[in-house]
């Protein structure tokens, strides 16, 4: 039996735009998903996801997409709740060349489902991780993070980036820009989360930029705009010392363009009503700033406050379930038991 847990993470700065080829910066947090994996005498799959739905559920399947598992949920929820399972599946078989290698996979995460915090790449970071190793084939990192790249590439129908998967690899904050990733420096930052209890839908929301992108300039501009905030945020935190805390000057700096960020986000229709009420809660609170983080349509919001106003604030404010202090996860993926 092997274990691996990969955290989740915010975007600092960069979300949707990454996936033209601008720049972003994530930064991984101490939210894991933790995924068991342990080689079977056949070929079949047996996947148990406690979190996938109010009461979890436990599915069973042959190798290969043709053979659907046997539970009492129609199979378009099924396929689409198992995707990045399944996925990981098939990107650790090739990797390991072990295309009828069989598994019982466990998967436990404490990172809401799609809310922004990367719970998928979390689940297919890990996954592919354990289930290579379970087969005796372990990967180095970089081939981990690019094949957990190409499986949410494939769920997400042709429309993700690496800056997810290389983020939960790796751990502590990372720059991607298209193919080039790459760990940076970055101070500990006071990040706080909101979460309005819901989830958007990451293939819809990107898509729903990609078609706006192509219809008005205006939106292909604001891709570009958030590029170029993106560089500035980056040139901050270079200038930053990642030892010491980081400065007021520069949460302010950071913050302000957080703000900015997120206005440029709404701009392209993937905020909510939900998001920006617990964005405004935030600033008002005194947070530095405050943006959307992930995909958006509903989930999470990221502030930056070192005291404890915005948090309280948030768990007051209407729309907000919960609201939690995200600590930096210096460490991206690891092996809990090999
Ligand atoms: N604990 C889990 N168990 C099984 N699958 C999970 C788990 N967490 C996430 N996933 C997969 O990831 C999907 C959510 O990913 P996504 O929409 O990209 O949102 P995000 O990555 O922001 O959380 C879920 O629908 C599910 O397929
Ligand atoms: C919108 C996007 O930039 C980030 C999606 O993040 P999440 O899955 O919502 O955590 C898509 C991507 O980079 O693949
Ligand atoms: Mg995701």
């Amino acid at each position: 039996m092997t274990v691996c847990e990969a955290p989740g993470k915010v975007y600092l700065f960069g979300e949707h735009a990454v996936v033209y080829g601008e720049p972003a910066v994530p930064a991984a947090i101490e939210r894991r998903a933790t995924v068991t994996a342990e080689p079977r005498e056949d070929d079949h799959v047996r996947v148990e996801a406690e979190d996938l739905s109010l009461n979890g559920f436990t599915v069973e399947y042959a190798g290969g997409t043709s053979d659907r598992p046997d539970v009492d949920v129609p199979t378009p929820l099924v396929e689409a709740a198992m995707g990045y399972v399944d996925a990981a599946v098939e990107q650790a078989r090739e990797a390991a060349d072990a295309p009828d290698a069989g598994f019982d996979i466990t998967v436990e995460s404490d990172i809401p489902l799609g809310a922004g915090l990367g719970s998928s790449a979390a689940v297919v970071v890990a996954g592919i991780d354990a289930a290579t190793r379970a087969l005796g084939e372990p990967l180095d990192r970089r081939e981990l993070a690019e094949r957990a790249y190409r499986a949410e590439f494939e769920v997400q129908d042709g429309q993700a980036s690496r800056a997810d998967t290389f983020c939960s690899t790796m751990g502590g904050a990372v720059r991607v820009e298209g193919d080039d990733c790459e760990p940076i420096d970055a101070p500990n930052l006071p990040f706080v989360v909101g979460f309005d209890g819901g989830a958007g839908d990451t293939g819809e929301l990107v898509a729903g930029v990609r078609e706006l992108r192509a219809e008005h300039e205006f939106a292909a501009d604001t891709v570009e705009s958030i590029g170029d905030l993106v560089r500035t945020g980056e040139e901050l935190l270079a200038d930053a010392d990642p030892e010491s805390d980081p400065d007021p000057a520069l949460l302010a700096e950071l913050g302000e363009l957080m703000d900015f960020n997120h206005g440029l986000l709404a701009a392209l229709g993937v905020s909510a009503r939900s998001l920006d009420a617990m964005v405004w809660a935030a600033r008002d609170a005194g947070a530095h700033g405050a943006k959307l983080t992930g995909a958006g349509g509903g989930g999470c919001i990221v502030a930056l406050d070192e005291s404890d106003a915005t948090e309280t604030a948030l768990s007051f404010t209407q729309g907000c379930e919960e609201s939690f202090r995200a600590e930096l996860a210096t460490e991206g993926v690891r092996v809990v038991e090999p």
